[in-house]
């Protein structure tokens, strides 16, 4: 069977439109960058200290040596295509690039960059805008033309969406180009596996503390069935699980200082992940509301995320309005909690 590579794919998408042409030579310059970053990637210690901490984000988050390369490659590649506007976790500010460019872009050059020397799974998100001035790059997520990742593990794929579906392709590395693998990845709607970092129940709201105890308790308790935990903590890693297998991340807010909002960024990890999963027909939000409908104030703002499965990204917003009215709790305290009493 002959599989499409990416660039018929898109060039068959993009005939006789030029936003969608400029769409698809943005997202083949950032194909050409991430096979870059993954060559560094796999060469590991043997290209230099990619690990090493370089400097630290004005909120305090810490960028490693292969951040800033990323972030190099990324930019570079972007100068040749139709860009005007790109703003990166990298940088504290967007920066112009093509003054005739049509499109603004948004990258995480390299998300999960805690496990970099752990030999894991990374990534470089993006999401593609049209160039609307100098604030295009804080348009709602609904006005996204494309979106998706490049994912760094034992195969090099992009996940892309450019609103019709979420693809997969992967690197082909005999001819050097990226595959059709999936034509429409399909999200499962329910699942009972869930992705959060568990050490921070103790900081979580009553929303969150409830819906992962109800999954813990397993066939015991109000759920009735049992639950698995993944947690990679390279969120393009369970993004990617998520779509082939179904399951919900869950990144919410908690009472830890910087974190109100969470850990991920709206701009450049929720909203390209929330088209990819809509795509998909999954569903992100903020545990309330969809994440693709929020307005960013700012390039770096953090959001509260939940994303995957359908029917369980609901639910967690029910318990969002009460968790202890949720139909199989009790009105107090929860079945569980007057049962054990
Ligand atoms: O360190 P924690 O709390 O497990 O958080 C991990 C999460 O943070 C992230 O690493 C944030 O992305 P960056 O690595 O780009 O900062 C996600 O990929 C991941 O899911
Ligand atoms: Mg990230
Ligand atoms: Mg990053």
């Amino acid at each position: 069977m002959t599989r499409p590579t990416l660039q018929d794919h898109l060039s068959r998408w993009s005939q006789a439109d030029d936003v969608r042409r400029d769409v698809a030579s943005t997202v083949l310059a950032l194909a050409g960058a991430g096979i870059k970053i993954s060559e560094l990637l796999a060469a590991g210690p043997l290209a230099g200290a990619l690990a090493e901490v370089r400097g630290h984000h004005a909120d305090g988050d810490s960028q490693k040596e292969l951040d800033v390369i990323a972030d190099d490659l990324v930019r570079e590649a972007l100068t040749a295509a139709p860009v005007a506007l790109l703003g990166s976790e990298e940088a504290d500010e967007p920066v112009a690039l093509d003054p005739a460019g049509t499109l603004a872009v948004a990258v995480d050059p390299l998300d999960g960059s805690s496990n970099i020397d752990s030999n894991m799974t990374v990534g470089t998100i993006f999401s593609i805008l049209p160039f609307v001035g100098a604030e295009a790059l804080l348009q709602p997520g609904s006005a996204q033309l494309a979106a998706g990742f490049l994912i760094y593990g034992p195969q090099l794929a992009l996940v892309l969406t450019v609103g019709a579906g979420t693809q997969i392709f992967i690197l082909d590395r005999a001819s050097g180009d990226f595959l059709l693998a999936e034509e429409r990845a399909l999200v499962a709607p329910e699942t009972a596996e869930y992705a959060v970092n568990g050490s921070n129940l103790r900081h979580w709201d009553t929303a969150i503390r409830c819906y992962v105890e109800d999954c813990q308790a397993g066939a015991d308790g109000p759920r009735g069935k049992d639950f698995n935990t993944r947690w990679v903590a390279s969120m393009v890693a369970d993004v990617f699980r998520i779509l082939v297998r179904g399951g919900v991340y869950l990144y919410p807010g908690d009472a830890r200082r910087g974190y109100t909002q969470g850990r991920l960024r709206l701009v450049y990890e929720a909203n390209p992940v929330a088209f990819l999963m809509e795509q998909a027909q999954g569903a992100a939000t903020d545990g309330q509301r969809p994440i693709l409908e929020l307005r960013p104030a700012h390039l770096h703002q953090r959001v509260p995320l939940v994303f995957g499965s359908r029917g369980e990204v609901e639910r967690i917003a029910r318990y969002h309005i009460d968790a202890t009215a949720m139909p199989e709790r009790s009105p107090l305290f929860g079945r569980r909690g007057l049962l054990r009493a």
